[in-house]
C-alpha cells in the first residue's frame, strides 16, 4: 500500500501545490489521480519516488516512510511511466527496457531473453526489439515504457499521462490492454490523468483533486457517479454521469433476448423478407455472428450484400452491462438492440423499454421507498461507502459490448 498522510507541498515562491493530502493506495489496486490542470496531481506522485520532497507529512510504501528510504533504493521498487514513454533515443528498444536491470548487474544475454518477454506482454513482437524509438509510433513507444517500468519487476507504478500522447482509437486499446495485463500483474499502481473517462475506466479507486492541491473525494468509479462529494466533484465528474453509472449497475443477466431472425449475408431477397419481423432484416455472418441490418425496402439487388448493411449499432453480451445493453438497444436502426453470446453469435435481441425495465428492477432491488435513483444504481452495483473493489461488470472487465 502507498499511503500519504497530511502532505503538503509547498514551493519557495509559495504556490501551495498539494494541501495535506491523506490518501491509501490499496495493494495491487489502480489508483487514479484526477483533476484539473494544476491541481497537484503530478507533484503528489512525483513525492512517492521522491523526485520532490514534500515540505510536511508522511508518505509510506508497505508500511516504510519513503523519507526514510535511500531514494535509488526506493526507485528499484517503483516502475515509472511518464508521457511520451521518455525513451532513451540513442538505445534501441530492448537496450531501452533493460536498462535498469543491465545497471543492477543482470547480464546481456538475460536481459535480452527478459526484455523480449516483457515485449510480448506488452504487445509487441521480437521484431521490434532492435528498432531506436523514432522509429516506433507514439502508442508502441507508451508500450515500450510500460514495459521499461516492469523491467526490474516493481511491485509499485507509477503513471503519469501515460496514455495521453495517442490518438483516441490507440488510445482505448492501450487502456484495455493496460487493464488485461495489470489483472495478471497486481501491481501497486498510481496513475496520473486529467480525463475523467479514463479515470472512471481505469480506476479501482479514483482521488479527485481540485485546485490548490486539495483532495475533493475518493471512492470507487461507481461512488464517485452515484454520490459526489459536492459540486465540485459532480461538475468534473459531468452531465451524464446517470447514464455512465450504468457501466457499474450490474448486468443485463436479468434481461431475457426475444428471438430475432437473422439471414446470411448472401440471403435472397426472397429468404430476408420472409424471415423479417418488419421493414428490418438482421444480417450475420455464416458462422452465425451479427454483422448489421438491412432495410427491405433499399435493398439493392436480389441478394443481400454488404453494401446493404447499416452498420452504426452496437452489439451487448448477454453478460454486459446496462449501459452496454441500453447503448445497443438506442444505436440499433431497427428499434431492437442486438444480444451476442460469449462466442459472438447471436442470442437475440432486447428493446430500449426492456432494458429499462432491467434498470428500473437493478434500482429497486435493494432501495428503500424514495431513494434517489442514483444511489439505488450504486447499491446494486454492490458498492460500499470506501470501497475501492471494482464492482461486478465494471470497467476492469474486458470489454463486453462492441461494435456491430
Ligand atoms: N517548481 C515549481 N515551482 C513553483 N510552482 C510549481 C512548481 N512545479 C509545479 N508548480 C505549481 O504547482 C501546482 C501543481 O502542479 P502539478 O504539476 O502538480 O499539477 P498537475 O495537476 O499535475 O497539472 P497538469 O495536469 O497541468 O500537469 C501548479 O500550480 C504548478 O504551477
Amino acid at each position: 500500500m502507498i499511503r500519504f498522510d497530511n502532505v503538503t507541498k509547498a514551493y519557495p515562491d509559495g504556490t501551495v501545490a498539494v494541501d495535506r493530502l491523506s490518501l491509501e493506495a490499496p495493494t495491487g489496486k489502480i489508483t487514479v489521480l484526477v483533476g484539473p490542470s494544476g491541481c497537484g496531481k503530478t507533484t503528489s506522485m512525483r513525492m512517492v519516488n521522491r523526485l520532490i520532497e514534500p515540505t510536511s507529512g508522511t508518505i509510506t510504501l508497505g508500511g516504510q516512510p519513503v523519507s526514510g528510504t535511500d531514494a535509488t533504493e526506493l526507485r528499484r521498487k517503483i516502475g515509472y511511466v511518464i508521457q511520451h514513454a521518455g525513451l532513451f533515443p540513442h538505445k534501441n528498444v530492448a537496450d531501452n527496457v533493460m536498462a535498469l536491470p543491465r545497471l543492477l548487474g543482470l547480464g546481456r544475454r538475460e536481459a535480452r531473453t527478459r526484455a523480449l518477454e516483457l515485449l510480448e506482454r506488452v504487445g509487441l513482437g521480437p521484431q521490434f526489439a532492435d528498432r531506436y524509438p523514432w522509429q516506433l509510433s507514439g502508442g508502441q513507444q507508451q508500450r515500450v515504457g510500460v514495459a521499461r517500468a516492469l523491467a526490474a519487476d516493481p511491485p509499485y507504478l507509477l503513471m503519469d499521462e501515460p496514455f495521453s500522447a495517442v490518438d483516441p482509437v490507440v488510445r482505448a486499446q492501450l487502456q484495455e490492454e493496460f487493464l488485461r495485463l495489470q489483472r495478471e500483474i497486481g501491481k501497486t499502481i498510481v496513475l496520473v490523468t486529467h480525463d475523467i473517462d479514463e479515470a472512471l475506466k481505469l480506476g479501482d479507486q479514483v482521488a479527485v483533486l481540485r485546485e490548490g492541491g486539495r483532495l475533493a473525494q475518493a471512492a470507487a468509479p461507481a461512488e464517485l457517479l452515484a454520490r459526489p462529494a459536492d459540486a465540485f466533484v459532480a461538475g468534473f465528474v459531468g452531465r451524464d454521469r446517470g447514464y455512465r453509472a450504468l457501466g457499474f449497475a450490474g448486468t443485463g443477466d436479468g434481461v431475457i433476448p426475444a428471438a430475432e431472425p437473422a439471414v446470411v449475408l448472401g440471403a435472397t431477397r426472397a429468404e430476408a423478407e420472409a424471415a423479417a419481423l418488419d421493414g428490418w432484416i438482421l444480417v450475420t455472418a455464416p458462422g452465425g455472428e451479427p454483422i448489421g441490418w438491412a432495410a427491405l425496402d433499399r435493398l439493392d439487388g436480389d441478394r443481400v450484400t454488404e453494401q446493404d448493411l447499416n452498420l452504426s449499432a452496437t452489439t451487448a453480451r448477454t453478460d454486459g452491462t446496462l449501459r452496454e445493453l441500453l447503448d445497443a438497444a438506442l444505436s440499433s436502426p431497427s428499434g431492437r438492440g442486438v444480444l451476442v453470446d460469449a462466442e459472438g453469435h447471436l442470442a437475440g435481441t432486447v428493446s430500449p423499454t426492456a432494458v429499462a425495465r432491467a434498470i428500473e428492477e437493478a434500482a429497486s432491488v435493494t432501495a428503500p421507498a424514495g431513494a434517489i435513483a442514483g444511489s439505488a444504481v450504486e447499491s446494486a452495483a454492490g458498492v460500499t461507502a470506501g470501497s475501492v473493489e471494482p464492482a461486478a461488470g465494471s470497467a476492469a472487465e474486458a470489454p463486453a459490448g462492441s461494435h456491430l
